[in-house]
């Protein structure tokens, strides 16, 4: 068998003159995904029988199966389900306009066939994992495998300080569960003040991470998950005796570790004990959030972790906050560098957007396992406390449902509901857009059209010139003239830093892409446009303008992500200013910047209008959304979340009725194994 990717797919019979032309006849797949799938096929035909290796139908139909495997983990996944693709076209382009195109797969019973007859081929290739109906690239099958071991190995495991469980099928020792609740009463006036009858979701939270060894907090944005956070960290330390310097606190970028500083050390601020404070309080203030990439050293060159399996980290609590933007890998690496008895929790919000490469772990975890605590948890963590489990305890966190799965029963997660920073109205918005219900997201536009400025309103842009909506052509001109411009043109106008910074974050532009007529590339050359004569500017770039970086500088300290604004300084030098998180120092002001030369800066671009990826994580008064003129399949209900979670008070979409259909029609759903490992590894527990 021939090397060359153009022999091999001819030899294979299959129906591409070159990778080009499979490239071509395949809608979506890329050069990379060829090449990939045809060095496997060229691989597996070295260990199968020469029956097999002559079989030209076999080897056509392997090779779109590796293809598929491979595209499959691009958008993604990190397997591809057999039954998926048996007996269905893949890769159509979307006007469908030569039927000779795309590839369409045998059925279900003759691809099991083909896999058993070159099983022993597979295994000998190293690089499969069938775990049928799933088929694995071996590096993603490991990663499931060490997320599944792990989880299982620690959920076992509640444990209390160092040798304690509060679950009263595991042996305590009364001494130290003594000493744990003794601490934890005279700490708890001060994180929970006035919770002394009923407890809220978040204490629970607390209460359930500080008694587990794995534990997840769900909430939507602004229900509390960083308040949650900052009790938590101070009651490991005063209750479990964690050091700071034994807590590592990571996001899943630089940004998120920026802005979990922000938010974490305003919460910890709040919890200060006000006359006497502590040396070790001080030691957490200073807590510094890390980004994985940082915190494991991994070499950006090979992908190798300084800290793995061999060199773990030192750390008896990791907190990951942001963690539906972890893919499968770096959790897996992480996982692997951390001690058997440090404790994981992972903070997120299983709706958002899922992580860029593959994965979704969150929401996995989150699906399988459920978000409600049994009763008996419920009455260890009121009796952890002195208090009495009251007969009309919310529900919401009671097992209120016949439990699925044993994962279910180990009260890994506490889903946080209660919106306590944006109104009402928007976390209804936001309910209404994951449910996919159209008709009552526009409806509820209509019903808050009482308001001055509604809470949440859809714009609708329609072509059809039938004078009743603003029409699609030309809409973004009269966009930025009519709201984007004036709004820099104020933050240009305010007389300091500081004021033009908030009137800055007051109100943000969402795009879903930075290319197209509604993409934030086009917005911001109209709104420079539009400003340039009108607002002053130095070498380029104008006052007030908003700047974002797009590369890491580690030595500036400046990350992928960050927002920043244009501003001058008392002698009317123009600079670049980031907010430096909130200061621990009571007596300077609480929004600190850090001033750079326009001139050093690390790759960076105008943010006018940022796309809604980038600001995933950050949070706005007032959003404006524009959803693309052209239907668009990587445009899903998660984006539009995402989108609308980012605002507190106001959200405005703009789109036709069309698209935003489609829109929520287009729901992610990754694939992948953890399920079935969780379940398959439930049933063995089973039987031994
Ligand atoms: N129990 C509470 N009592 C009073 N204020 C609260 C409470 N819980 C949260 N808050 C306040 O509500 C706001 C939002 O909380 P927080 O930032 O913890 O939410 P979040 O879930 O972490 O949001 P995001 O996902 O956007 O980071 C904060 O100002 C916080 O201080």
């Amino acid at each position: 068998m021939n090397n060359t990717i153009h022999d091999l797919l001819s030899a294979v019979g299959s129906p591409y003159a070159n990778a080009q032309d499979c490239v071509d006849k395949c809608y979506g797949v890329e050069f990379s995904d060829v090449y990939a799938a045809t060095l496997l096929l060229n691989k597996l035909v070295n260990f199968i029988d020469e029956d097999s290796s002559n079989d030209a139908e076999l080897l056509c139909e392997l090779f779109h199966i590796f293809l598929a495997l491979i595209y499959q983990q691009g958008l993604g996944n990190s397997c591809l389900y057999i039954d998926d693709i048996a007996g269905k076209t893949l890769w159509l382009a979307p006007d469908a306009s030569n039927q000779n195109d795309a590839f369409t797969f045998t059925h279900l019973a003759q691809i099991q066939t083909y896999l058993e007859n070159v099983s022993t081929g597979l295994d000998k290739l190293e690089a499969i994992e069938l775990a049928w109906p799933r088929l694995y690239t071996r590096r993603f099958y490991h990663y499931e495998k060490v997320l599944c071991d792990a989880v299982f190995s620690r959920v076992g495991h509640s444990s209390l300080g160092k040798n304690m469980s509060a679950d009263a099928d595991v042996n305590a020792s009364a001494n130290d569960t003594g000493a744990f609740e003794q601490t934890l009463k005279a700490q708890w006036p001060l994180v929970f003040g006035n919770e002394t009858d009923i407890l809220s979701s978040q204490a629970l939270a607390v209460l359930n991470t500080l008694t587990s060894t794995f534990s997840i907090i769900t909430g939507a944005a602004g229900t509390g998950k960083t308040y949650s956070v900052a009790r938590l960290l101070y009651l490991a330390f005063s209750c479990l005796s964690v050091p700071p310097s034994n807590m590592l606190l990571l996001a899943p970028t630089g940004k998120a570790a920026n802005r979990l500083q922000e938010s974490i050390s305003a919460e910890l601020m709040r919890v200060k004990p006000v006359n006497d404070m502590p040396l070790f309080y001080q030691d957490l203030l200073q807590l510094q959030p890390l980004t994985l990439h940082r915190v494991l050293k991994i070499n950006p060159n090979n992908g190798q972790a300084k800290y793995n399996l061999h060199n773990k980290l030192t750390a008896k609590l990791v907190v990951i906050d942001e963690a539906s933007m972890v893919d499968l890998s770096l959790m897996c690496k992480l996982i692997l560098a951390l001690p058997a008895d440090c404790r994981i929790v992972l903070i997120g919000d299983p709706n958002q957007l899922p992580s860029v490469e593959a994965g979704c772990i969150l929401a996995d975890i989150v699906r399988y396992a459920g978000t409600t605590l049994s009763k008996r948890k419920l009455s260890t963590c009121y009796s952890l406390l002195g208090m009495q489990l009251p007969n009309d305890v919310n529900d919401r966190v009671f097992h209120t449902e016949p439990l699925t799965s044993e994962l279910a029963s180990k009260n890994i997660c506490v889903g946080l509901t209660q919106g306590m920073r944006s109104v009402d109205g928007i976390n209804k918005v936001a309910s209404a857009v994951l449910s996919g219900n159209v008709d009552k997201l526009i409806a509820m536009s209509e019903n808050a059209s009482t308001y001055a400025r509604p809470p949440w309103s859809f714009v609708e842009l329609d072509d059809s010139n039938d004078g009743k909506h603003i029409h699609l052509t030309g809409f973004v001109e009269k966009y930025v003239q009519n709201t984007l411009a004036p709004h820099f043109r104020h933050v240009a106008e305010q007389p300091s830093l500081l004021e033009a910074w908030n009137a800055l974050r007051n109100f943000v532009c969402l795009s879903a892409f930075r290319v197209g007529a509604f993409g934030t590339e086009k917005l911001n050359q109209h709104v420079t446009k539009q400003l340039n004569f009108s607002v002053p500017s130095q070498s380029g770039f104008l006052k007030g303008q908003a700047i974002m970086i797009e590369k890491n500088d580690y030595a500036l300290q400046l990350f992928n992500g960050d927002l920043g604004i244009v501003w001058p300084d008392e002698k009317g030098q123009f600079w670049a200013w980031f907010p430096n998180g909130v200061s621990s120092d009571a007596t300077c002001h609480p929004l600190m910047f850090r001033q750079f030369s326009l001139y050093t800066l690390p790759q960076n671009s105008a943010a006018y209008a940022l796309t809604i990826h980038k600001t995933q994580g950050s949070e706005y008064e007032m959003v404006d959304i524009l959803l693309p003129e052209m239907q668009e399949k990587l445009v899903t209900r998660q984006l539009l979340y995402t989108a609308i979670t980012r605002a507190k008070s106001n959200v405005s979409l703009y789109s036709s009725n069309r698209i935003l259909g489609q829109t929520l029609q287009n729901d992610i759903k990754r694939s992948s194994g953890l399920d079935a490992m969780f379940a398959m590894r439930e049933e063995s527990m089973g039987e031994s």
